[in-house]
């Protein structure tokens, strides 16, 4: 698993733990978290509902205090030396409130009087978000993906270099999605750094540069998505279909050659083949004839499931392929040997 250790860092975590209390207990909320997000860039803060996301984003945002561990924002010591660098900062933790009778603009103006940003400054923030033509309607009239679009240009009204949102296409429609991943898109491509949170791994996997992924609390794998995605490809699994009466026979060679071997209703799923070609020369050279023989492409996916699926709160399990293989839970910054994915499956249930 390659780290993100090399160049500047907009975030970094060290040991980050919060723990919540309340008359129940107490319960963790990051367990000794070690983010590395690097400067520029679309970063995926991947984990099922409950891993820490918010928590850490919180913490980062000065919201709440950290029980231990440190954090810091380009370089510079939070909560401690927040005020030096939040300008430089613009996040949706939460739903922001506009007046729905007000345009886009008029919003956008009495914010940026809050502020004390130049109004010029909010036609340039409705245009990088692409609202130019619905500018002076009411805020009302928005679709859900127009209404989080203002949200980030909200947190575009001061320039910042670095951009946190905290699950922003929850909610939205397969339309709205894709605008507001459009937009984040667009401002990473114009040289600044967005970190966004997700436990639906399709909505961030098509943008994101690199990716943290985290469950329970922990961080579990960091790293670029195509070093992720590359590292599945040398352990990819293959799907073979032999005659129902070759079946046994056909499990027995495979894994006699050191091959994985599970069942997937009618056909065999092999790990740890290097290629299709190797797992049907094993079988011919058995005499047993293939029928079908699908390679099975790791992607971010099948990464994502395989490390946090036993990790969800409550004992639930995601939508989509169990993790196949036994084990221990991989260490931190280590991928697990992704499970390949046949079918898409975008959401992760928790
Ligand atoms: N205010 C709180 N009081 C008590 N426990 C909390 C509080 N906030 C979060 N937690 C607990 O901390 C853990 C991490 O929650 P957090 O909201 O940070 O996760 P998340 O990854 O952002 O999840 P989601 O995707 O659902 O927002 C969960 O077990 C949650 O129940």
């Amino acid at each position: 698993m390659t780290l993100l250790d090399d160049g500047d860092l907009a975030i970094e975590t060290r040991g980050l733990r919060k723990t919540y209390r309340s008359v129940r207990g107490t319960s963790v909320g990051v367990e000794g978290l070690d983010l590395r997000v690097p400067v520029g860039g679309v970063h995926g803060f991947l984990g099922p509902n409950g891993s820490g996301k918010t928590t850490t984003i919180r913490m980062l945002l000065g919201l709440i205090r950290p029980d231990r561990g440190t954090a810091a924002i380009f370089g510079h010591p939070v909560p401690k030396h927040l005020p030096d660098v939040v300008g430089r900062v613009g996040a949706i933790v939460e739903s922001p409130k506009f007046f729905p009778a007000f345009s886009a603009r008029r919003n956008l103006s009495l914010l940026a009087d809050g502020i004390g940003t130049p109004r010029s400054r909010v036609d340039a923030v409705i245009e990088e978000v692409g609202l130019t033509g619905r500018a002076k309607d009411k805020y009302r009239t928005y679709s859900l993906g127009m209404k989080q679009r203002l949200a980030i240009a909200a947190t575009l009204l001061k320039d910042p270099d670095l951009l946190i949102f905290d699950e922003p296409t929850n909610g939205l429609d397969p339309a709205g999605i894709r605008e507001v991943r459009q937009t984040m898109r667009s401002l990473a491509d114009q040289g600044k750094t967005v970190l966004v949170s997700s436990h639906i791994l399709a909505e961030v996997e098509q943008i994101a540069d690199t990716v943290s992924i985290v469950a329970r609390g922990r961080l579990v794998a960091a790293g670029r998505v195509a070093d992720l995605i590359g590292e599945g490809a040398s352990t990819r699994s293959v799907r073979v279909r032999v005659a129902p009466e070759d079946v046994t026979i056909a499990t027995s060679v495979l894994e006699t050659g050191g091959l994985l071997v599970r069942r997937e209703h009618d056909a065999l799923l092999v790990d740890g083949a290097g290629d299709a070609a190797q797992v049907n020369r094993t079988l011919g050279e058995r005499g047993v004839w293939v029928q079908e023989l699908t390679p099975l492409h790791a992607d971010l996916e099948s990464v994502f499931l395989g490390l946090t699926q036993h990790e969800t709160p409550g004992g639930h399990t995601h939508r989509g392929k169990r993790r196949k293989r036994g084990g221990p839970p991989p260490e931190p910054g280590h991928a697990a040997a992704p499970a390949a994915r046949p079918e898409p499956t975008t959401e992760v249930a928790s």
